[in-house]
């Protein structure tokens, strides 16, 4: 699903209104029934106190054509309209008068006004700013936004929590809406997956509201978000009359004394993601812990009995990961360049060979086109230097991607793919998955796609949302706390057969 900028969502309304030869409050009003709709299908007429916080914009115009439709339904509601421009939008003011006409006064909170009590039990809808916030609000805004933050209430946000801005951090990171949930218009937000701008709401659920689909099909975006409907093309099918040659040789280089482990879970995950053959490559000592605990890998060892001091393939195999456990001794740099210098198989570095790019990056020279990358938050600081904030994180990450010609996977509660100055966003995980080992597990995931025919964009994307999936299923049988990476690399099966049962159509709806 592609993620839209602010100003791509205003060209797709345009679009719409002119192919649709719909007016653009008729468009407001599809947006106001589809959240009216989904309040009532859950109160059911229940009597609880709606307040509704609405801007003088479009996203007040939302909020106040909600209030109607609420009304009409004989809800309890009070309706705020927050006074913070005199530039009221054409549709806002049509909404205010079809609410006036029903006798709903609403209450109009200015700069000195006092605020209103909210109840615990009451439910704010979130009106106040939706995607065309530009600038910090005005101070007395943050306070009513402040306000409502403290007052326990249920808060429901129309298309994005106000005060947190399309396209950037926000500049005051407490004068935000926290939001229960979020109900986001026809495309989801960027900011809801980044790890400053995602804290912002607990839920967030697209609400379709008919922008027409041949733009949403036309435009390119910058961002797309990964769900089943997008993995499941990429997928390749076994044949009858395949064999383990079919599905590629791949090898896993790494481990070092004491961390024989990450080798141990990287090959693994390998064999279990579909890989044909799996060769691991270890310093001599993890030699029997590995043939005891993987009997389907064959073990190749380093002369040096902790260390890998010399990479020394007598084959070209269909692809290698490599660097999980490794580290970055003098001996093990000067075998990773030499390596690195000779080799022609696909890569997939991982942990300690990203240390040893950052601290020697004209190494990056030799990396082969499309080597896939998978570096946590410090591995990637290492890589790419120190960011001022989550978007200028991902330019510089668009920004090595493009120089170096690499995909990076980088790694987070939403792992993000980087292909030169395209994102792809993951949907799956959950943080069951921050436990040791997790990030060698999808580094053997993504090589044994490779192996299997899989190009390394594809693996990279197909694998981070099998490997989120697979904790996902995880976690239901053994809670967050106790999910280990072997748990992750047991449900790769049920992940794969999860991608294929039949397609989706439910709307994306997540916990962040
Ligand atoms: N296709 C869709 O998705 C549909 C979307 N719809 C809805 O429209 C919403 C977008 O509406 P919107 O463009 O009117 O902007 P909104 O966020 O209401 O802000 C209002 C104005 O406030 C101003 N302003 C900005 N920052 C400010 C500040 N700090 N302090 C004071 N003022 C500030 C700024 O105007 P400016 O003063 O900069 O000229 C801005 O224009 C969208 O989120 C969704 O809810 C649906 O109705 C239909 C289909
Ligand atoms: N809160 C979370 N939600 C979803 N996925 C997570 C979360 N925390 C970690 N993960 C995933 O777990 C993996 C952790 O990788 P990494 O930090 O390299 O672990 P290790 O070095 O121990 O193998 C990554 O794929 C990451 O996306
Ligand atoms: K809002």
């Amino acid at each position: 699903m592609k993620i839209l900028t602010a100003k791509q969502i205003y060209e797709a309304d345009k679009f719409t209104i002119k192919k649709q030869g719909i007016r653009s409050d008729e468009l407001m009003e599809r947006a106001a029934i589809g959240i009216f709709d989904w309040i009532h299908s859950r109160l059911q007429g229940a009597n609880v106190n709606i307040q509704l916080f609405c801007g003088i914009g479009n996203n007040g115009g939302d909020g106040i054509a909600l209030a109607r439709h609420l009304k009409e339904n004989d809800y309890s509601i009070q309706v705020h309209v927050v006074n913070y421009s005199e530039k009221r939008s054409k549709d806002f003011l049509l909404n205010l008068e079809r609410l006036k006409d029903r006798k709903i006064w609403p209450n109009f909170i200015k700069e000195k006004s006092a605020l209103p009590n909210i109840s615990p039990d009451d439910i704010v809808v979130d009106a106040i700013f939706g995607i065309g916030l530009n600038r910090a609000p005005h101070f007395w805004v943050s306070k009513l936004i402040e306000h409502i933050n403290v007052s326990s209430a249920f808060v429901l946000s129309v298309d994005i929590p106000s005060g947190l801005p399309c396209h950037r951090i926000p500049w005051d990171t407490e004068n935000v809406i926290r939001a229960n949930y979020v109900l986001s218009f026809q495309v989801p937000k960027l900011v809801f997956f980044l790890p400053e701008t995602g804290i912002y709401q607990n839920q967030w659920e697209i609400l379709d509201i008919g922008l027409d689909p041949e733009y949403l099909d036309a435009t390119a975006t910058d961002y797309e978000l990964i769900g089943k409907n997008e993995v499941l093309p990429m997928y390749k099918q076994r044949t009858k009359f395949s064999h383990k040659g079919t599905y590629g040789h791949a090898v896993i280089i790494g481990g070092g004394y004491g961390k024989i482990g990450a080798v141990q879970l990287a090959s693994n995950a390998c064999l279990s993601t579909g890989c044909g053959l799996v060769s691991a490559f270890v310093p001599e000592c993890g030699y029997h812990s590995l043939q005891t605990a993987v009997p389907e890998i064959m073990v190749l060892t380093d002369d040096d009995d902790e260390n890998i001091s010399a990479i020394d393939l007598s084959f070209t195999p269909n692809v290698i990961g490599v660097g999980m456990g490794m580290g970055t001794k003098e001996i093990t740099q000067k075998a990773f360049e030499f390596f690195l210098r000779k080799n022609t198989a696909p890569l997939v570095i991982d942990a300690d060979g990203l240390n040893i790019l950052a601290k020697q990056p004209s190494l990056l020279k030799y990396l082969p086109k499309n080597s896939v990358l998978t570096p946590h938050p410090k591995e990637l600081e290492r890589l790419i230097g120190e960011w001022s904030d989550d978007f200028d994180k991902l330019e510089k990450a668009k920004i090595f991607s493009t120089e170096n010609d690499c995909i990076i996977v980088i790694k987070g509660a939403h792992s993000i793919i980087i292909h030169k100055d395209k994102g792809f966003v993951n949907t799956t995980g959950n943080p069951g998955m921050a436990t040791a080992g997790s990030g060698d597990v999808l580094t053997g995931m993504i090589t044994g796609l490779i192996a299997q025919g899989y190009t390394p964009l594809n693996a990279a994307i197909f694998g981070v949302y099998l490997h989120g999936l697979a904790g996902d299923i995880g976690v239901t049988s053994k809670g967050y706390e106790s999910l280990k990476a072997s748990g992750i690399i047991e449900n790769i099966g049920k992940a794969y057969i999860e991608i294929l049962k039949s397609p989706e159509d439910v709307p994306i709806r997540k916990e962040t």
